[in-house]
């Protein structure tokens, strides 16, 4: 321990302790019992309790929305307010009891206006509030917009996806996770106005019974009963006291935040024009069970009954998507009801991007166009547009059980508690976690997580579902389990789904059709099979675990970017050639390159050398890493890597041969 530090820490502390030990040495112990039930005394304390009570009020009233505004919305002069909110807390409180005569007194600003009203405020109650609260709603603002900065804002936004309005979400979102941050600055606020003395006394006097409260009843007796005065300074130490130890939790266990929960051209090649898997005709056949689910979410509230129960079960309504994106992400999309859309690309493509802009949650990428089957919903605010968004940590409410959860989205769109409850447990038990329902998402793993997250999605009976990698933070075997179960629930959904991800084989297993993105623009949108046959860029091809080597076609063979030259194979009547001189990608699987130590002679015309960077297991086989000029990933047995002796660092020689080699046009 460096005792530079320690020692003046340690006088600190004396520093701050010695005037509090003084007030218990100094006082009249005694008569302390009559002192603190003088009548004055009493009298004093239930005005400094009702003063302070009338000012938490106020900050309340107003410092919560003040706080939201700060921490939520961008807007000019932002510093200037913030700057605004603490200057109270720097003011000689006798200034701020002079800037308040200035402003609210009989010839101030807004005294005349004031006094039309009946209203005066130097020398009253009321005044000793008003200037409690100017001095103390500081404390609130500034704890609460902390709070509020770190609440991450994709719960609000989720909530609204669910279709919960912004004051809704405000009341049962917002302000129930910023709790504790909430508190805490009432409490402060509160033992700050209780405290207040300077501005009150400049602004509201020392009437006893009116603006006399404790602490301006300390000053008085100081001056003719010293004993008096430490007295009820006790009195005020102890109430001050008692509110730091009420919140010692909150301020050991790491702050007064809350939200911290556990831890989101054209379609290229004209593919995206018809979709169609899962038609509409498709989907009817679960009519039984989905029907009562999927009802119009923007309608008159009506009971949801998921399982059918009531036997009224009408067909289910089905929901194509046609979009048109603009901004950062370019892309336009065409698919009927029952698609699902797996939308992949490399880092900062845009993935996200293209979701929130379909949400409305972005300025960077907006729709021109948004329809959900007839209904142009655009134009609508977040909530009203039908499109439930799981983020990539689902973002359950802390707050709320794995039920509460469920039925959030129908509880915002009117359905009565029962009935959502009702319906809400239904959606659990088809996805596996209805026991868990009484659990909060601080009690769940990743997976039950994940599949509540999905449950509550759904039962909100969106028009269009959004999940942001909904497995990413999985392990191989939930991830499986989860991704099953997906797919089995989203074959029942009569809306188009997109999933942003960035697994090849949940992009495969899961969708009807892959939207590849890169910088934004759309560079393919086919069928799974058809994207892993052809795939479309060097992106695609490696993240489907192949070689792609982009480059030109000239004279039968493909001259690669880096200088080496490709010979291909004589064109087939199905695959045409590239037109000479065009772009183009060699894609090779990498169970179709030879590894050898020796130059291989014979028939494979593609031979380089090159070194191994890299060995991993991939399933039963080996992954090996080479680099040549072109970089290459070759697969081998465990046992001919053996008997190959590979090994990081190990010089190779590796060959293709000419009918291994797919070529797509660029
Ligand atoms: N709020 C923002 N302000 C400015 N730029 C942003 C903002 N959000 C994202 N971007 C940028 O927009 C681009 C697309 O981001 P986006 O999050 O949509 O990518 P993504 O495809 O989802 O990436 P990832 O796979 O990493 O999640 C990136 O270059 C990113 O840096």
């Amino acid at each position: 321990m460096p005792w530079a530090l320690a020692l003046p820490g340690v006088v600190a502390v004396v520093f701050l302790l010695l005037p509090l030990a003084g007030v218990l040495a100094g006082a009249p112990w005694r008569t302390l019992p009559d002192r603190l039930t003088a009548p004055a005394v009493t009298e004093a304390l239930g005005l400094s309790l009702a003063v302070s009570g009338w000012a938490l009020l106020l900050s309340l009233v107003l410092g919560v929305p003040l706080a939201w505004l700060l921490a939520r919305v961008e807007f000019p002069g932002k510093a200037l307010v913030r700057c605004l909110v603490m200057l109270p807390m720097v003011l000689p409180p006798t200034v701020a009891g002079v800037a308040l005569l200035e402003g609210y007194g009989r010839r101030g600003l807004l005294g005349p206006w004031l006094d039309g009203l009946g209203v005066t405020l130097p020398f009253s109650t009321a005044g000793a509030v008003v200037s409690s609260a100017f001095v103390s709603m500081p404390f609130l603002v500034i704890s609460l917009e902390g709070a509020l900065a770190g609440l991450h804002r994709r719960y609000e936004e989720t909530a609204l996806s669910l279709g919960a309005g912004p004051l809704r979400t405000f009341f049962t979102v917002t302000v129930p996770m910023v709790a504790p941050g909430l508190v805490a600055g009432a409490a402060l606020s509160w033992a700050r106005a209780l405290g207040e003395f300077g501005a009150t006394i400049t602004f509201a006097g020392n009437l006893p019974g009116t603006t006399q409260t404790l602490p301006l009843q300390v000053y008085l007796l100081l001056q003719n009963d010293p004993d008096g005065a430490v007295a009820v300074s006790l009195l005020l130490l102890v109430v001050a006291t008692a509110v730091l130890v009420a919140l010692r939790g909150r301020w050991l266990g790491g702050g007064a935040g809350g939200g911290h929960a556990r831890r989101p051209d054209r379609a290229g090649d004209g593919a995206g024009a018809v979709p169609h898997t899962r038609g509409a005709a498709d989907t009817a056949d679960t009519a039984n069970t989905a029907a009562a689910e999927y009802r119009e979410p923007a309608g008159p509230a009506e009971h949801p009954d998921p399982a059918g129960k009531t036997g009224t079960a009408q067909p289910p309504a089905a929901w194509p998507l046609t979009a048109e994106v603009a901004g950062y992400t370019r892309v336009r999309l065409d698919a009927s009801p029952g698609t699902t859309i797996a939308v992949v690309g490399p880092n900062g493509a845009g993935k996200t991007t293209l979701l929130r802009a379909l949400l409305g949650l972005t300025p960077r990428a907006w729709t021109d166009s948004l329809r959900l089957g007839a209904l142009d919903v655009g134009e609508l605010p977040v909530h009203r547009r039908g499109i439930a968004w799981v983020p990539q940590d689902g973002a359950l409410f802390p707050h709320l059980t794995a039920l509460s959860n469920t039925a959030y989205g129908l509880r915002a769109q009117g359905v009565g508690k029962r009935h959502a409850r009702v319906a809400a447990q239904e959606w659990l038990d088809r996805l596996g976690v209805g026991h868990l329902a009484h659990r909060r998402p601080g009690q769940l793993s990743g997976g039950q997580a994940q599949r509540v997250a999905l449950a509550r999605a759904l039962a909100a009976r969106p028009r269009l579902l959004l999940l942001d990698e909904p497995l990413a933070a999985l392990d191989q075997t939930t991830r499986a389990r989860v991704r099953h179960a997906l797919r089995s629930h989203l074959a029942d959904f009569p809306g188009v789904c997109l999933i942003v991800t960035h697994d090849p084989v949940e992009a495969v297993s899961l969708a009807d059709r892959v939207l590849v993105l890169e910088d934004g623009l759309p560079v393919q949108y086919a069928e799974p099979a058809e994207v892993a046959r052809h795939p479309r860029s060097p992106w695609v091809a490696r993240m489907l675990g192949r070689n792609a080597w982009p480059g030109t076609v000239r004279g039968g063979g493909l001259e690669l970017s880096d200088g080496a030259r490709l010979v291909l194979a004589e064109p087939g009547d199905d695959s045409p050639a590239p037109a000479e001189g065009s772009p183009a990608l060699a894609v090779v699987g990498p169970e179709a390159v030879s590894v050898h130590r020796e130059r291989p002679s014979g028939s494979p015309r593609n031979v380089w050398e090159g070194t191994v960077r890299e060995l991993t297991a991939h399933g039963g086989r080996l992954r090996v890493l080479v680099d040549a000029a072109p970089e290459v990933v070759a697969e081998v047995t465990a046992a001919a890597a053996a008997e190959l002796g590979l090994a990081e660092g190990a010089r190779v020689w590796l060959s293709v041969k000419a009918t291994e080699i797919t070529v797509v046009g660029l």
